[in-house]
């Protein structure tokens, strides 16, 4: 199976891209153009602005200039005329003055001032005989010649005609000399202030004051003294002023008060050698947007015709896209009919080949020979997929088979487990409940199990011993190297000497107490680890009882002396130790006299009671390391050891016969009665004849009973 594609992403087609692009690139280019045109435009705008506005404050500053120098002129010609150098009559000069008055109108007031600082002669005699000592041309007008500031008129306004503006004025003045070279006058011309006013609508066309043109002249506190009406007399301060007042002349872009970016130019009257007579700053600005407008006026045609542009070239490029694109979209179409064909294994009709352009040549052939390729490349896959198939379906037959036996396997497997466990369960039900104690070891002696009567016998529960050594918690220190070492010899070689057997061992409980038990060990060999396990029956009981049976069967139950059987034991014993050190040992075989008539006369009650005392008797009387045991009836036996030499017994039992006869107190009586003693002594190289030496211990308490005295020592 061929595996399907998987969805596609929508894509823009690409002819939307191409027309897109082309558009773009259109746009682009127009834009760049529109940058470019529109900056240099502005640039060019901007340069002729600013020579316009430069021209017109030169003509401007050159028309003040050439103003103020008329005037200057005009004194310097009429001072050297006699009526005003050397004038006979006030009228004489007053009329030279009205007549330069009449040639030029916008000398409002011409006079001569007198050294006295009074006005000699004046134009209709205005001001004459008054004194101007104090006024700024006639000081500055004494050795030069002296243009003043625009100023307000004081004396001469309130004698002049009314106007509509107050009347304003700038002095031009100058010294009148006389033939000598004396001092005789100062000449002053005060011009109205409307000949400037008169330049500046002359300067200014209304077609530039509709363009915003305006033109200032500034004090050089940089009060306007003529300007735009409403900022006369007020104070400007800005960059084009401070330039013009260091001698530049030129134009700046600047922000004026009202927010608004102009174009200025500035130049500064006066003489550019000598300034004090005036300086002035004539500014001309217009605003930057008007003077820009034209260039700004200039992108709207680009634009429109950018769009256009761009329209066309948008409408162009998707007909030839489209054009070009139309066998590339035929190409595109058949790939995804056969990508969306379901039975792949109808024929398809051939890719169709495009013959329009070389691309698509290439491309369509390359396709061809690709299908082409993919099918051959398919119908291999379908052969081996169709094997494939056989093959999976033979496997999983196979495996089919397999899982069944594996099933039935696991099935048997599982009853075999249940049997197991249950198994499990009733081995630990029968260790839980058996009899004797269960111990599980591994070959460490670690351990692995350890049944309900082991907790019983031992007194550690199951979970504190598991994991834990045997031999440290229940044998005694001295067996525990023992153990170790048939340990050891067990998991080498099986250890037969204590397999499979009975062994008694002596083990400590987890109280400390002391157990005697019967110790069942056997082997189980494993492949995970072999096992040793032991069942444990404790025997304690058992040994006590057979012990303290073992101990009566020896013991003279009357007096608790040990009988015949120990007796004989004891002198066996006795015997050996004398053999052994070289020395003597000796038997009293001691006999009651008439013991018969007490039991006769006073019972066997007092007869045992006098037998029990008198063992006490001799008892006390022989050393703690002599034996007294009784034999029978009123027989009792003495075994003396350690002696020195032959005469050792003789004292002994001299010395007991006394403490014999002493009276014994029963219950009822109180009686003395005598004992016959016969003494044998055992030599180390005597023969080793128990029943020897006894027997001749009794012929010598016979002979004894006989003689009713002591006897000597016989061999
Ligand atoms: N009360 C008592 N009498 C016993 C016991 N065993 C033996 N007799 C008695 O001790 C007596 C021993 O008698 P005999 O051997 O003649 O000794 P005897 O009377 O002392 O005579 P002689 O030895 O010749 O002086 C018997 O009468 C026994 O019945 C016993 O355990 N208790």
């Amino acid at each position: 199976m061929i595996s399907p594609l998987p969805p596609r992403a929508r894509r823009p087609r690409l002819t939307t891209l191409i027309t897109a692009g082309l558009v773009a690139a259109v746009l682009l280019s127009v834009f760049a153009v529109l940058g470019l045109v529109s900056h240099n435009a502005r640039q060019k705008s901007e340069r002729e602005a600013r020579e316009r506005l430069q021209q017109l404050s030169w003509q401007m500053r050159d028309t003040l200039n050439r103003v103020v120098l008329s005037a200057i002129n005009d004194i310097k010609l009429v001072r050297e005329l006699p009526q005003i150098s050397n004038p006979r009559s006030p009228e004489e000069a007053r009329k030279v003055l009205e007549a330069l008055q009449k040639s030029s109108p916008d000398y409002a007031w011409i006079g001569l001032g007198h050294p006295d600082g009074k006005v000699y002669a004046a134009t209709q005699g205005t001001l004459e005989g008054q004194d101007v000592s104090t006024r700024n041309w006639f000081n500055h007008g004494h050795d030069r010649y002296y243009a003043s500031d625009y100023h307000p008129t004081t004396l001469l306004g309130k004698k002049l005609p009314g106007s509509a503006d107050p009347w304003r004025f700038v002095d031009v003045a100058g010294p009148v000399t006389g033939a000598d070279g004396q001092f005789r006058a100062v000449l002053c011309v005060q011009m109205s202030w409307n000949w400037a006013r008169r330049l500046v609508q002359s300067l200014l066309p209304p077609g530039a004051q509709l363009n915003g043109v305006e033109i200032f002249v500034l004090r050089p506190d940089g009060t306007v003294i003529l300007g735009p009406q409403g900022m006369e007399d007020t104070v400007i301060r800005s960059t084009s002023l401070t330039l013009a007042q260091s001698g530049t002349a030129g134009s700046v872009r600047e922000s004026w008060a009202d927010g608004k970016t102009y174009l200025t130019a500035y130049a500064l009257t006066g003489e550019a050698e000598d300034r004090s007579n005036l300086s002035w700053t004539v500014l001309v600005r217009q605003p930057e947007a008007v003077a820009l407008a034209s260039a700004e006026q200039l992108q709207r045609p680009i634009l429109l015709l950018g769009g256009l542009l761009a329209v066309l070239a948008g409408l162009i490029s998707m007909l030839m896209a489209r054009r070009l694109l139309a066998p590339l979209n035929a190409l595109s179409a058949d790939i995804e009919n056969r990508l969306a064909a379901q039975d792949h294994s109808a024929p398809l009709p051939p890719i169709a080949q495009v013959d329009s352009f070389h691309e698509g040549q290439v491309l369509s052939q390359a396709l061809a020979e690709l299908v082409r390729k993919e099918e051959s490349h398919l119908d291999s896959l379908r052969n081996l997929n169709e094997r494939l198939e056989t093959t999976v379906a033979q496997r999983t037959r196979e495996i089919a088979g397999k899982a069944m036996l594996l099933e039935r396997a696991l099935a048997q497997e599982q009853s075999t487990q249940m049997l197991l466990q249950e198994r499990a369960a009733e081995l630990r039900a029968i260790l839980d409940n058996a009899y004797d104690a269960f111990i599980a070891l591994d070959p460490g002696g670690v351990v692995l199990d350890w049944n309900r009567q082991a907790e019983k016998l031992l007194g550690w529960s199951r979970a504190e011993v598991i994991g834990q050594p045997l031999a440290a918690m229940v044998l005694p220190p001295l067996l525990r190297r023992a153990y170790e070492r048939d340990m050891r010899q067990l998991a080498e070689n099986g250890g037969d000497t204590v397999l499979n057997r009975r062994i008694e061992l002596t083990l400590h409980n987890r109280a400390g107490q002391e157990l005697t038990v019967e110790v069942a060990l056997a082997y189980v060999p494993r492949s995970s680890g072999h096992l040793f396990i032991a069942f444990l029956h404790d025997i304690s009981e058992r040994k006590s009882l057979f012990a303290s049976m073992e101990a009566m069967a020896l013991r003279d139950t009357l007096t608790g002396l040990p009988n015949r059987r120990a007796l004989l034991v004891a002198l066996n014993d006795a015997i050996q130790r004398a053999n052994r050190l070289r020395q003597n040992c000796a038997v009293f075989f001691v006999d009651l006299d008439r013991f018969k008539q007490i039991n006769d006369r006073y019972g066997h009650e007092e007869g045992d009671e006098l037998l029990r005392q008198f063992a006490q008797r001799l008892r006390e009387n022989v050393r703690k390391t002599d034996t007294v045991g009784r034999l029978a009836g009123d027989e009792f036996v003495v075994i003396l050891e350690n002696l020195q030499d032959d005469s050792a017994a003789q004292e002994t039992a001299d010395k007991l016969r006394p403490a014999l006869l002493q009276p014994f107190k029963l219950k009822t009586t109180s009686v003395t009665l005598g004992a016959s003693i016969g003494i044998a002594v055992h030599h180390p190289d005597d023969p080793h004849d128990i029943e020897m030496l006894l027997g001749r211990a009794d012929r010598a308490m016979y002979q004894d009973k006989q003689l009713g005295k002591p006897q000597r020592i016989r061999r």
